[in-house]
């Protein structure tokens, strides 16, 4: 989800020893100007551009037509991987693969994993779901104002394309 999205790549960059990310807060960073220095902007664009899903959706429309993509609601796939998949196989026309049997949540990761057994389980690496500190308010306060125009552009535009709104988009909006 957009919020979360800019903050992991905030994380993702820091913990690679990026100087600007290191010596600048996350919420220095999402509220550069047009006046801040570049490599802060460019981190800046880095964080905030890729939660703009209605710009990119849009884009992909121009090249593919509707029924040729599928959207994956990436909080979902969290939450209930084996349901989003379930989704994504249907859609691709693959045979069906049950992942309610393939992964098992596993509460030290936090995270759902490859199942290897009754009691092991195979999880992704380090640098996927990272341990770090909850976002500032004041961060989501200015992220959820800030892609308002993002998300009710998304919104619209999944209706118009007759697929299901998120959960957390519609608690976006509702909460505006
Ligand atoms: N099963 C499972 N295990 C680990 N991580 C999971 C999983 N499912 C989703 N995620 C989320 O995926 C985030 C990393 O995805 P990306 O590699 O696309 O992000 S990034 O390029 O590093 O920003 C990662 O972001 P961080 O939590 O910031 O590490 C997770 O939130």
């Amino acid at each position: 989800m957009y919020c979360f999205r800019a903050y992991s790549w905030y994380q993702h960059i820091r913990s690679h020893g990026d100087p600007i990310a290191n010596n600048y807060t996350f919420h220095t960073v999402i509220t550069a100007n047009d006046s801040s220095p570049k490599p802060l902007r460019d981190l800046r664009n880095r964080c905030l551009n890729p939660g703009k899903y209605s710009h990119y959706l849009e884009r992909w429309l121009g090249e593919y037509s509707a029924h040729q993509l599928h959207v994956l609601d990436g909080s979902l796939l969290r939450a209930e991987p084996a349901t989003a998949m379930n989704a994504l196989q249907k859609f691709l026309k693959i045979p069906h693969l049950d992942y309610q049997k393939l992964l098992k949540y596993d509460p030290k990761k936090g995270f759902f994993c490859q199942a290897v057994s009754n009691e092991k389980t195979k999880c992704l690496g380090k640098s996927k779901g990272r341990i770090y500190p909850p976002m500032e308010d004041r961060s989501v306060k200015f992220l959820r104002r800030y892609y308002t125009p993002h998300n009710t552009a998304l919104s619209k535009l999944l209706v118009r394309l007759g697929r299901p709104v998120p959960q957390w988009l519609k608690d976006e909006l509702s909460n505006g």
